[in-house]
């Protein structure tokens, strides 16, 4: 079978303090992937490694088969929101037009099929009444909207999606997700890092399990059982469970 992406003893630190410890897992093409664990447990870090954003203590990185430098115009990256600056002066469709910049070089303009690209992604995302405006003076969710249009006009194969979901309302969360489901139908593979387990099993084909060890990764139906939540969790699974994020989970 095919690996978009396949890990090897991957561990990072952080001022001599490992936050991803011996990591190892090899994703299958063409599914759509959670990640999941609680705060700090290494799931942003997880990402920056892969894309090489970070610098590893020890361990090896493959995207399908080869170097990530080789094969890094077929990773597309949706950011955390917090980690942009959104004050850079572009606006929305120069935002998405920079993921067309792996296919037209840096110092190329963008051509009109470019720029018809990058059209039809915003709209995609119901973002093209926008297009003109300036990144700053768009709400939350509109931003993560760009982002995700930026992400699609790239025609990645793997996409990277860190929190897709925070700060969106329950429209556009289901409008994401059913271009993430789309993505997956085209036979791309998508990673998200997730933190509302009551969505696991209804969004996720498959999940990876971190808390800065790899605690399980496999199909949804498998993993997402109450011991392995207990694994990855610990003491704070009971203080979901009294939140009730985790009433639609069955035991
Ligand atoms: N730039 C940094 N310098 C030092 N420590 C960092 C840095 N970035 C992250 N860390 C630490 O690394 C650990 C993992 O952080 P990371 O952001 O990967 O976790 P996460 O699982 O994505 O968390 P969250 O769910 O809160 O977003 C945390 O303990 C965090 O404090």
């Amino acid at each position: 079978m095919e690996h978009p992406v396949t890990v090897e003893n991957l561990t990072v630190a952080y001022h001599q303090k490992p936050v991803l410890r011996e990591v190892e897992f090899s994703v299958p093409k063409g599914k759509l992937i959670g990640i999941v664990g609680p705060n700090g447990a290494g799931k942003s870090t997880l990402i920056k490694s892969i894309l090489g954003l970070i610098p590893r203590a020890s361990g090896e990185v493959q995207i399908f088969g080869k170097p990530y430098k080789q094969e890094r115009r077929r990773i597309g990256y949706v950011p955390q929101r917090e980690s942009v600056d959104w004050d850079f002066p572009t606006s929305a469709l120069d935002v998405v037009l920079m993921g067309r910049y792996g296919h037209i070089g840096w110092f190329r303009r963008p051509s009109s099929k470019d720029k018809a690209l990058a059209m039809s992604a915003l709209e995609k995302v119901g973002m093209a009444d926008y297009a003109d405006r300036q990144i700053s003076q768009l709400s939350g969710g509109q931003q993560q909207r760009v982002f995700l249009a930026r992400a699609l006009a790239q025609d990645a194969e793997i996409y990277f999606m860190d929190e897709p979901f925070v700060g969106v309302d329950a429209a556009t969360e289901k409008a994401i997700i059913a271009l993430l489901t789309e993505l997956k139908h085209q036979g791309k593979t998508v990673l998200v890092v997730h933190h509302d387990l009551q969505t696991v099993t209804e969004y996720f084909d498959w999940v990876l399990l971190l808390n800065i060890r790899l605690i399980e990764f496999g199909p949804t139906e498998e993993v997402f059982t109450a011991e392995n939540l207990q694994k990855t969790y610990g003491g704070r699974l009971s203080l979901l469970q009294e939140s009730g994020n985790l009433s639609a989970f069955k035991a």
